[in-house]
């Protein structure tokens, strides 16, 4: 595996907001085609790990190289675009658009009619739009959600949500996916369901795949390697069965079953 060159490769990143150090000194390489597992207690900066990674926050400290591109002060936008894509703890539909418009926005950007063309409905706009329901429509069957494609995201149940949620991420054609907690909220079936969706998904699309579980037996079934934050700083990465046994790891999940 090192003999690659890594598609994310994190070196010293760090981020205070006032006096609190949220993370600091994060290392971390991914290789092309990994599933891997980022996990840790509430508060250990899991999420503001995410949101370095996809700009939302400009680390305070170290780079972040994607394709050995250092996207330091790029936009979230442009960082999808260069191909990393994410879902979100707490999920984030456009719940009033249909389930089939929550995909096509995503590539919309990517559509090949112009805005003109779509004002003037030149046949280069319905042809686009054609391709683009077709596109959309793969994703939403893939997903099991093409029965609902034209009820309002809202109206979907929980689980459905939060899987049209990573449908719409992948839509981007994002090399490196970020889930951040996609099981939060989801019964032991749907879970199950999901991880195993997770796991086909990144076979078929070549992805790399960097999940955020605080539930630590749901990350060991899938992933193969496993970093662990504690308060802000990594404790921890291995094998699941290295970071099952570690004792850094059992101390920062003390009073809860390391399973
Ligand atoms: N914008 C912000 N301003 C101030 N503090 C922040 C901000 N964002 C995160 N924090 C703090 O950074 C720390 C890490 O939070 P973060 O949400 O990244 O943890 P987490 O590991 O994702 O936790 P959880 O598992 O509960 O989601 C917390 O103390 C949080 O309050």
């Amino acid at each position: 595996m090192e003999t690659h060159t890594p598609l994310l490769k994190v070196e010293q990143v760090g981020i205070r907001f006032g006096g609190l150090k949220a993370v600091a000194n994060v290392n971390m390489k991914l290789y092309p085609g990994e599933l891997v597992g980022l996990i840790g207690p509430n508060g250990a900066g899991k999420t503001t790990f995410f949101n370095m990674l996809t700009g939302v926050y400009v680390p305070t400290d170290g780079s972040i190289f994607f394709k050995g591109e250092n996207l330091r002060k790029q936009p979230p936008y442009k960082i999808t675009k260069k191909g990393i894509s994410r879902t979100f703890q707490n999920i984030r539909l456009f719940e009033e658009l249909s389930v089939i418009d929550n995909v096509k926005v995503a590539y919309h950007s990517l559509a090949k009619h112009t805005i003109l063309s779509s004002i003037l409905r030149l046949p280069n706009y319905f042809s686009g739009e054609k391709e683009m329901d077709e596109r959309a429509l793969e994703f939403l069957k893939l997903f099991n959600l093409d029965q609902y494609r034209d009820d309002k995201a809202k109206n979907l149940p929980y689980g459905q949500q939060r899987r049209l949620e990573i449908a719409r991420a992948l839509a981007t054609n994002p090399e490196l996916l970020l889930l951040d907690e996609p099981a939060a909220g989801m019964n032991p079936k749907e879970t199950e369901q999901l991880m195993d969706l997770i796991a086909f998904i990144r076979e078929k699309f070549n992805l790399t795949v960097l999940l955020i579980e605080h539930d630590m037996s749901l990350v060991m079934g899938v992933c193969e390697r496993i970093y662990v934050l504690d308060h802000g700083q990594l404790i921890a990465h291995g094998t699941p069965e290295e970071i099952r046994n570690h004792p850094k790891v059992i101390e920062a999940y003390l009073g809860e079953e390391v399973s």
